[in-house]
């Protein structure tokens, strides 16, 4: 348990009200000294609030008192709901920090005492923090299912079971000196062993959870002049890039985040693909292919005015598993033939400056964000730190796998031992204090 208490605002700035909260030993006291009174728990009650060191009425709000362990910290807590104004929130503040053993709270102290506390684990932590950052509906969904403990209640039962079929494989150790027994054990061992590799590399495998936590990412390629930049703005709605009718205007790779069908998408312009001109123009086509090769979806711009579309992609160095769409652009300036059959069905037909198409173009890309991560409601591995910890332990399991028949009950225990541990540290059930920091670094103040 914490010694300092701390206290900090958790609402936003500039509202009407403002939220502060106080943690540890010496909430209590301090809601006593400021209010005069200790509320009755959980309830709130209207409290004058007074400097405790001058007697002088700061502001008068709602208090709120959560006696530990029943409180979202495990601690003491308590909380005031006050005017929002700036020097009102100095004054409460000014006044908490007078008092003995307060202090103001790190970003995301109150989550990380949570955490020490055995409130949450370290993945529904993250999920809270991704809640907060949430911008679309998908990016709530998935930060909700983790913050009350989806991943980590899964991560714990594959723990268990790993723990369960190390005890078989160590109780053979103990009956060394009876053949059979250490074979028996170790058989029965085997095959929870085998499951369980194989839902963490089904795991791995499925990149949904990723691909819904930070968007899909569409390029928008072509070569100079097709519209590239005029179809970024017209899809942004805003003025996002340069337009000209000068070939090679735009250089460095933008991006726009957009919400697409409750999705998030970032959409990348890129330079136009040709043999470039200077040095400058060189090293944006070097930057455009680079993100391109990253991309979910590639949209291969052509200029109708420039004739047929070409029957493949040109140039594009799309990556592995990236789906490639045609858009035929300026169809208010030339008539645009008929896609060939290969492309059909992902032809598309837009003029960025009037407008046409763009309707049925968005609506096909929310159809392809929205069948990318169709299911993802309640995936797994959604953050790097989680995927190197399965991804650790799927390693060990291999090589206990591996040498099923052949290792010692020893070696064989260590390596089932190694694999719990790096699935620990995803729950933080096993850590360490510089991983709390990444974690927990990504708060803000007063969460
Ligand atoms: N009539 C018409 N003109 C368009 C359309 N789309 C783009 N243009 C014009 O085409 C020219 C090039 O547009 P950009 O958007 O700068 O093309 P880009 O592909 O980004 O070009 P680079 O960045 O140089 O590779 C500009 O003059 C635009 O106004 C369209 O649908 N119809
Ligand atoms: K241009
Ligand atoms: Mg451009």
């Amino acid at each position: 348990m914490a010694r300092d208490t701390i206290a900090a605002v958790s609402s936003g700035t500039g509202g009407a009200v403002a939220v502060i909260r106080l943690s540890g030993p010496a909430a209590g006291e301090a809601l006593r000294a400021l209010c005069g009174r200790l509320p009755e728990p959980r309830r709130a009650s209207l409290a004058v609030l007074r400097d405790p060191a001058s007697d002088e009425r700061l502001d008068e709000g709602l208090a709120l008192w959560f006696p530990a362990p029943r409180s979202a910290t495990g601690e003491d807590m308590a909380e005031l709901q006050i005017h929002g104004g700036r020097a009102v929130v100095a004054a409460v503040l000014a006044a908490l920090f007078a008092l003995p053993g307060m202090r103001p709270a790190e970003a995301g102290e109150f989550t990380r005492r949570a955490f020490l506390n055995g409130r949450m684990d370290l993945a529904a932590a993250e999920g809270l923090a991704d809640l907060i950052a949430a911008e679309t509906e998908s990016q709530r969904r998935l930060a909700l299912a983790h913050a009350f403990g989806h991943l980590g209640a899964r991560v714990e039962a594959w723990r268990r079971q790993l723990i369960q079929a190390m005890a078989l494989v160590e109780a053979g150790i103990d009956f060394s000196d009876e053949a059979d027994v250490p074979l028996e054990t170790r058989a029965m061992a085997h095959p929870p062993v085998i499951a369980l590799a194989g839902e963490l590399r089904a795991a791995l495998t499925d990149r949904r959870g990723a691909l819904l936590r930070e968007g899909a990412v569409i390029a928008l390629a072509g070569r100079p002049n097709a519209g590239k930049s005029s179809l970024m703005n017209a899809l942004a709605a805003r003025d996002v890039a340069i337009v000209s009718d000068e070939p090679g205007t735009t250089r460095d790779v933008l991006e726009v985040a957009l919400d697409l069908a409750g999705h998030k998408v970032t959409l990348l312009d890129t330079a136009g693909l040709r043999e470039a001109t200077g040095k400058v123009e060189a090293e944006g086509i070097r930057r455009a292919r680079a993100r391109i090769g990253e991309a979910d979806l590639v949209l291969w711009v052509h200029d109708a005015t420039d004739g047929p579309a070409p029957e493949a992609i040109p140039d594009a160095p799309a990556g592995d598993g990236a789906a490639r769409w045609l858009l035929a652009n300026k169809a208010d300036l030339a008539p645009v033939p008929l896609a060939s059959p290969e492309w059909a069905a992902r032809s598309f037909t837009v003029a960025a400056t009037t407008g046409e198409g763009l309707a049925d173009l968005i609506a096909a890309l929310g159809a392809f964000v929205a069948a990318r991560v169709e299911g993802a409601e309640h995936p797994m591995l959604v953050r790097e730190r989680h995927r190197a910890g399965a991804s650790e332990a799927l390693g060990h399991l291999d090589l206990a796998l591996a040498g099923w028949d052949d290792l010692s009950e020893e070696l064989l225990a260590e390596e089932l031992r190694l694999a719990a541990r790096a699935l620990g540290r995803i729950t933080g059930a096993i850590g360490t204090e510089d991983l709390l920091d990444v974690v927990f670094r990504e708060f803000c103040i007063g969460k």
